[in-house]
């Protein structure tokens, strides 16, 4: 991949003969993420400004308190989406069901669909600390022009077209695959356009970071704490830094960077862990298959996992590879635990 400052939109021309389909059609989806994603970054900016924190009085399907901003980015995304027609129907972590998309006439010809995660971290939208959005595209496999059913969304991760994510940190930034490498582009506020600033990003295959909540200790299954106790113990590159910021895009983000690992367990609190497979860890597995880093559910690759229902949960430990077959080694101690 060339890197000379390009912005996302010259980038994606320069790169078109990578793309399983015409560089036009991902180049309007694209286009529209980053839209939606500009229309987002403003308003958590302002949060504290405009009456845009806080929760917004509503649950969403998975019994979770949503914050307005959660609502907020749904709907702008939502929205953006579905007058641009960009794709033929959307799956929301904060949309009970999946949504058709029939566009203007009543028939939508695109011939993909969108899973998304609007706003990841929400816990820390009230404290100003960076947050996410987190996209993953698949080509339907119903018929052109009909009806969205299920089955285009339950679909394995490593049928993934593309996926990417926003953090709306220190700086806005847009990482994505689309199935050849990882490239990352920053907003410059100042004109409103991305600029390919990490090109071709990469785990470093061992890392010192691991991030996990350690407040669910008691609830970790013992082959987690084990791996805990040897990432915590004096001795070669050890300790490792803890550094846990609540919002998955945020961890993984930095861990791709510097090298690390992102653990989300299960736990008896959760038996399936907290993460949802298909718009959080599936995008984010493929992200770092991609980046030469590896996501597993403590046994399996995340990416091979049959999906069974919109909203499942599944563990997840993602990050540098030799951090993410070291906590494997560990699990596989006790393969009873395997069984979710
Ligand atoms: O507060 P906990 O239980 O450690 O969970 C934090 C994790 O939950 C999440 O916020 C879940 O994502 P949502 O905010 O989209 O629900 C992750 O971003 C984050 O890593
Ligand atoms: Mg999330
Ligand atoms: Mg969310």
């Amino acid at each position: 991949m060339k890197n000379n400052n390009l912005t996302l939109g010259e980038f994606i021309i320069e790169n078109q003969k990578h793309y399983k389909y015409t560089s036009g059609e991902f180049s309007r989806l694209l286009s529209s993420i980053k839209l939606a994603a500009k229309i987002v970054n403003y308003k958590v900016n302002k949060a504290g400004l405009v009456d845009i924190l806080g929760a917004a009085g509503d649950t969403n399907i998975q019994g979770e308190d949503q914050q307005k901003l959660d609502v907020y980015a749904n709907n702008v995304f939502m929205q953006t989406l579905i007058n641009r027609e960009i794709v033929c129907g959307i799956a929301s972590e904060e949309e009970d069901n999946y949504v058709t998309i029939k566009g203007k006439h009543g028939t939508n010809e695109n011939k993909y669909v969108m899973l998304i995660d609007p706003l990841d971290g929400s816990s820390n939208i009230d404290v100003n600390v960076s947050v996410g959005t987190i996209f993953s595209i698949y080509r339907r496999i119903t018929p052109i022009g009909t009806p969205v059913e299920q089955i285009d969304f339950l679909q394995r991760g490593n049928q993934q077209v593309a996926a990417g994510y926003v953090v709306y940190g220190t700086s806005t930034m847009l990482v994505y695959t689309s199935g050849h490498g990882v490239n990352g582009f920053t907003l410059n506020p100042a004109i409103g356009s991305f600029y390919l600033s990490h090109p071709n990003m990469s785990f470093p295959e061992d890392g010192k970071i691991y991030s996990i909540n350690e407040g669910n200790y008691v609830h970790f299954p013992q082959g987690v704490k084990d791996y805990l106790k040897y990432c915590q113990e004096e001795k070669d590159d050890r300790p490792y830094t803890s550094r846990y910021i609540g919002s998955l895009v945020s961890d993984f983000h930095r861990n791709m960077i510097k090298g690390g690992i992102y653990i989300y367990p299960t736990s008896s609190i959760g038996p399936k862990g907290k993460l949802r497979l298909l718009y959080e860890c599936n995008p984010m597995a493929f992200l770092a298959e991609q980046a030469n880093g590896k996501a597993t559910d403590g046994y399996k690759r995340i990416l091979d996992i049959k999906p069974t229902e919109l909203h499942q949960r599944v563990p997840f430990f993602c990050g540098s590879k030799n951090m993410v077959d070291k906590a494997g080694e560990f699990m596989a101690k006790y393969p009873e635990n395997a069984n979710y």
